[in-house]
């Protein structure tokens, strides 16, 4: 499929899950509606973004969110990257998890996130996911409706040896549920997400909650749509949207013909 219909979801986020359930399932509905065929939630949609409560939101691969997931997959026929959700494993451990379920509902692939997100700004952002997340290990590509994704979760995109790992695998688009935060999203985040689009020379898509400011984590939100020559075709600002985005095959086709890095990177 040379054109691919996608849909980013920029979904407000509340503490009460099932409140973004329903959220998410008007903004699947109406990103099948507008003929969408892969969509992309944000990163940690169903919890506040705050490592005090993740033990509590955390749940097993066949756990509510999942089965909501694969449900809507299933029912609208369309691929579901399913930003992320803290994901308890058997031992215990919590990861950051991004859930993948094809159109049939099936799941397709998992990504734990391989980098936790540490920093401690002076005077600005201070967070700390490895106090109670475990890292991933793995870089993580899938195929599906004809394209190979590359999928990481935020902090992921600062490493590029991580996006050129999934460009080896054969990504034709980078995928980051994500959230980042008023002290470095001004500088960074727009920045390095057109950077890895440019590195890879392919499509990525960055999915964000929308902003609130109720005294929790602040989202930048910004969601955006890169395209392989690292060009910004949509940035979603800062409030709830559902936006349809159109990928071409071709770009990446004409941006590595006419400067063939590829060979160098592999
Ligand atoms: N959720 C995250 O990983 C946030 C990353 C972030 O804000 C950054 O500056 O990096």
């Amino acid at each position: 499929m040379d054109k691919l219909q996608v849909a980013l979801l920029q979904l407000p986020v509340v503490a009460d899950k099932d409140e973004n359930l329903t959220k998410a399932a008007l903004g699947l509905r109406e990103a099948a509606g507008k003929g969408a065929r892969l969509v992309v939630l944000p990163e940690m949609w169903t919890t506040p973004y705050d490592t005090a409560v993740f033990a509590d939101y955390a749940e097993g691969r066949t756990g509510k969110t999942a089965t909501f997931l694969s449900n809507m997959a299933r029912e609208l026929e369309m691929v579901i990257v399913g930003g992320s959700i803290p994901e308890k494993d058997k031992a215990g451990r919590i990861y950051n998890t991004a859930f993948v379920f094809d159109a049939q509902g099936e799941p397709l692939a998992y990504h734990r996130k391989k980098h936790l997100f540490d920093i401690d700004i002076a005077g600005g952002q201070y967070f700390r996911e490895s106090d109670v997340l475990t890292p991933g290990e793995e870089s993580t590509t899938f195929e599906t409706l004809g394209w190979t994704f590359g999928l990481g979760i935020c902090f992921d995109v600062r490493f590029p040896d991580q996006a050129l790992d999934m460009v080896r695998q054969g990504a034709d688009c980078l995928i980051y549920p994500a959230a980042f935060n008023p002290s470095t999203g001004p500088l960074h985040w727009e920045l390095l997400m057109r950077a890895r689009a440019m590195d890879a020379q392919s499509w990525l898509l960055a999915c964000a909650p929308a902003r609130q400011t109720d005294g929790g984590y602040v989202s930048w939100a910004h969601s955006l749509v890169v395209n392989p020559w690292g060009t910004v075709e949509h940035d979603l600002g800062t409030g709830a949207q559902v936006r349809i985005a159109s990928l071409y095959k071709e770009s990446i086709e004409t941006v590595r013909a006419q400067i063939p890095i590829r060979g160098i990177q592999a």
